[in-house]
């Protein structure tokens, strides 16, 4: 096996302008967090107690067992390793790499409501056993005939004053909760999303914890069913379930409490905002934009790799098979989603940041910032999650045959990573979110209000420009001019139609239906105009090194050109943009391309991915594609004798008889 480093990747990482070690700092924070990072991927990598076979190699049920176990030695080390709140998802996410687990829900969703809806005695009563696992938790909100209209939930918790008690049942088969993640076979304890009724009034969605399994021998309880959904596109290490209940108590102090109350005659206490009972989804939403980022990083660092080892074709006649990343066009398949993989990762910081400062201003009982919250996380994840999907995509076809291959870690990266653009909210649906709080912000600078945070600069609408006015479209100002003026535009054109279609007799309902297309299309113009603005203004920051902000500025430059170009329409319409700029910004994304070339390997070492979490033969750091494609397959399950039982029952008998009548 060669122990070396693939003579054409070491030549690109001698070639490149910057030191990978100093773009990784800037992405994740500093020197010091980078080393906490190895030290505890390292550790995590290294533990042979975390050694399996690979998960392609195994049925939904193995992977399921695989990964409970692991996840469950994970938190018995975490405790043990004493390792930081902060710090725990490095040493997560060298244990599980791109597969979700069974506890991630209990970690990312059961906890967070716990967090952020029970009152202080709730949480003296809960969180304790919750944070020490002994006991788990999944979401339960998703039924089988509901999951995007939350007020459209069936399951009931009917409040009982006479015995204090919330009565829960699942009315109809489309009632039945459905796709929890931990639910099928682990949680013992739900989050349940129910409508609530108090003397036969509805109140709609809240959330209340609910034991479904024993304790004691973990079966389901009395009046519940419970189980697992069956095998999905991905996500075979996780039990996502099933759950109905049948007339099942639980005491009036396990409704979440933090907002809405239910006093025990039954007086219902109003929250300040009714969709606060919705706000862990609005963390994982956040979430989702980080994770976009990072499963587009590590596509792209695979297919990079690969595409600078893998050599195809005859460019000159007569000479060498050059690497496939020398054809532009392979250049045009990656690196616009390499300079997307960078402004994705910068914003989920913005995200995540914005998310913190608003939560805490709510949890201190100010919800100004929570209209503001709910827009930016919900087009920001659905942007995000499209993108990374397409781009992961992209990534595949671009290793060829190879890519097909899950030897690639690309169908896998895939699999288990494209539901982000259907749960915590399908995407057009958020997207007709942001629209909403779009609609309304313009209504509020029409009447003279001055707006703030994301949408302020819809109060100016600027002018077009002067015909034969020239630009430089490499200027990072003038494309965010751009983008900015293309947002402005369209959401004034969406509020324009849906005005029309008022005016033409729809009421708003049918008229906000007729006009969603341009209502989802201005959404994510305002949600690509924060993402383009936020990495600009990410490259102004004065201690960027200036080896590394040189190279920063072409992805960034590129990642602008390159929306720009493919949504060319919306910025040539109203003459904006003239054709001349769009031809201009063409020549540029070649020009970009061909500087950005030497710099790629680089640019995907910087991401920081060690193989154990990349999982990707093909994108192995050291490039040796070819010797470990070979041992990979040799370990596959059909190789395990060199004549298969299948040749004794099915193919020997065939063969003979066909043999026979000849
Ligand atoms: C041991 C080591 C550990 C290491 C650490 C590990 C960390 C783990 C990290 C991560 C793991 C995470 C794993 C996550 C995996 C995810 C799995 C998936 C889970 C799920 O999918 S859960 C289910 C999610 N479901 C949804 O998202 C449903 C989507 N639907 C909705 O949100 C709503 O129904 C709606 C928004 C579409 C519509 O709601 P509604 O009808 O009530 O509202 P409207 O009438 O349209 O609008 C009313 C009004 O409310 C505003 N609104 C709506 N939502 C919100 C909100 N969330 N916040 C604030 N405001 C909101 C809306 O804008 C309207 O406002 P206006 O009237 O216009 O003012
Ligand atoms: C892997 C995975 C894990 C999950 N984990 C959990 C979990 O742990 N807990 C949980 O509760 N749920 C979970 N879910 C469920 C998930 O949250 C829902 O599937 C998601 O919210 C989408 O809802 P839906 O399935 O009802 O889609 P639907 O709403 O039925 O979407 C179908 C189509 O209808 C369109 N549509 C729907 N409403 C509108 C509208 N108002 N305007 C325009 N178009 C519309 C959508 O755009 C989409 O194209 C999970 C799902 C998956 C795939």
């Amino acid at each position: 096996m060669a122990a070396t480093v693939n003579p054409d990747l070491k030549k690109e990482r001698e070639n490149s302008s910057f030191d990978p070690n100093k773009i990784t700092s800037f992405l994740y924070g500093g020197p010091e967090i980078v080393k906490k990072k190895r030290e505890l991927e390292s550790l995590a990598l290294n533990d042979p107690d975390y050694q399996h076979e690979d998960l392609n190699f195994m049925s939904q049920e193995q992977q399921y067992e695989t990964f409970l176990k692991k996840t469950l030695l994970m938190v018995t080390k975490v405790r043990e390793l004493k390792i930081d709140v902060a710090d725990r998802h490095f040493y997560r996410s060298a244990v599980i790499g791109t597969n979700p687990d069974p506890l991630g829900l209990h970690v990312g969703m059961f906890l967070p409501t716990l967090y952020g809806q029970a009152s202080q005695e709730q949480k003296d009563k809960w969180l304790k056993m919750a944070e020490n696992f002994a006991i788990i938790g999944t979401y339960a909100q998703t039924e089988m005939g509901h999951g995007t209209f939350l007020r459209g939930l069936e399951t009931t918790a009917t409040y009982d004053p006479t015995t204090q008690e919330f009565v829960i049942n699942t009315p109809t088969i489309t009632a039945y909760k459905w796709w929890p993640g931990g639910l099928g076979k682990t949680s013992n304890y739900c989050v349940l999303m129910a409508q609530l009724y108090i003397h036969g009034k509805s109140y709609g969605p809240h959330p209340f914890m609910v034991q479904i399994r024993s304790l004691q021998d973990h079966k389901p309880l009395p009046g519940v069913t419970v189980g697992d959904i069956g095998p999905k596109f991905g996500y075979g290490s996780v039990d996502n379930g099933f759950l109905a209940f049948n007339n099942v108590r639980i005491p009036r102090e396990n409704m979440l409490m933090k907002y809405s109350k239910v006093e025990p005659d039954g007086t219902y206490v109003k929250p300040p905002s009714t969709k606060l009972a919705y706000g862990t989804m609005v963390q994982v939403r956040a979430n989702i934009v980080v994770n976009s980022g990072r499963v587009l990083a590590k596509a792209v660092t695979i297919a990079t790799r690969y595409s600078c080892v893998r050599r195809q074709s005859e460019m000159k006649p007569g000479h060498p098979e050059p690497q496939v990343l020398d054809y532009v066009t392979q250049q045009y398949k990656l690196f616009p989603y390499l300079a997307a993989a960078y402004a994705f990762w910068l914003t989920g910081q913005t995200m995540m940041s914005v998310y913190t400062t608003s939560s805490n201003q709510i949890s201190k009982g100010d919800i100004s910032a929570l209209p503001e919250l709910h827009a930016l996380s919900a087009g920001l994840k659905a942007l995000s999650s499209w993108v990374a999907n397409v781009g992961m995509e992209e990534c595949r076809m671009a290793c060829g045959g190879h890519g097909y291959s899950h030897a690639s870690g690309l169908p896998r990266l895939y699999a288990n990573m494209t539901p982000g653009a259907t749960y915590e909210g399908e995407n057009t649906v958020m997207m007709l979110q942001t629209a909403r709080y779009l609609m309304k912000s313009y209504n509020q600078s029409l009447q003279g209000e001055k707006l703030a945070g994301s949408v302020a600069y819809l109060s100016g609408v600027q002018p077009v420009p002067a015909a034969g006015r020239t630009r430089n479209m490499l200027d990072l100002g003038v494309l965010c001019d751009a983008y900015r003026h293309r947002a402005a535009r369209l959401v004034h054109e969406a509020a324009v139609q849906l005005r029309n279609e008022r005016q033409a007799g729809k009421d708003q309902p049918d008229a906000w239906n007729a006009a969603s297309v341009d209502l989802v299309k201005a959404a994510m113009a305002h949600s690509q105009y924060f993402v383009v603005k936020n990495f600009a203004e990410r490259l102004t920051d004065s201690t960027l090194d200036s080896s590394i902000s040189d190279v920063l500025t072409r992805l960034c430059q590129l990642h602008a050109l390159h929306g720009l170009v493919t949504n060319s329409g919306d910025f040539l319409e109203d003459g904006y943009l003239t054709g001349t700029d769009v031809r201009q910004a063409r020549r540029h994304i070649n020009a970009l391309m061909a500087k950005l070339r030497p710099d790629a390997v680089a640019l995907v070492d910087a991401f920081d991915f060690p193989d154990g979490i990349l999982n990707s033969v093909l994108g192995r750091y050291d490039g040796n594609v070819y010797e470990h494609l070979l041992e990979w397959a040799k370990a596959s399950p059909l190789n395990k004798t060199d004549v298969h039982q299948s040749y004794h029952k099915y193919l020997k008998p065939f063969l003979e008889d066909n043999r026979a009548k000849l």
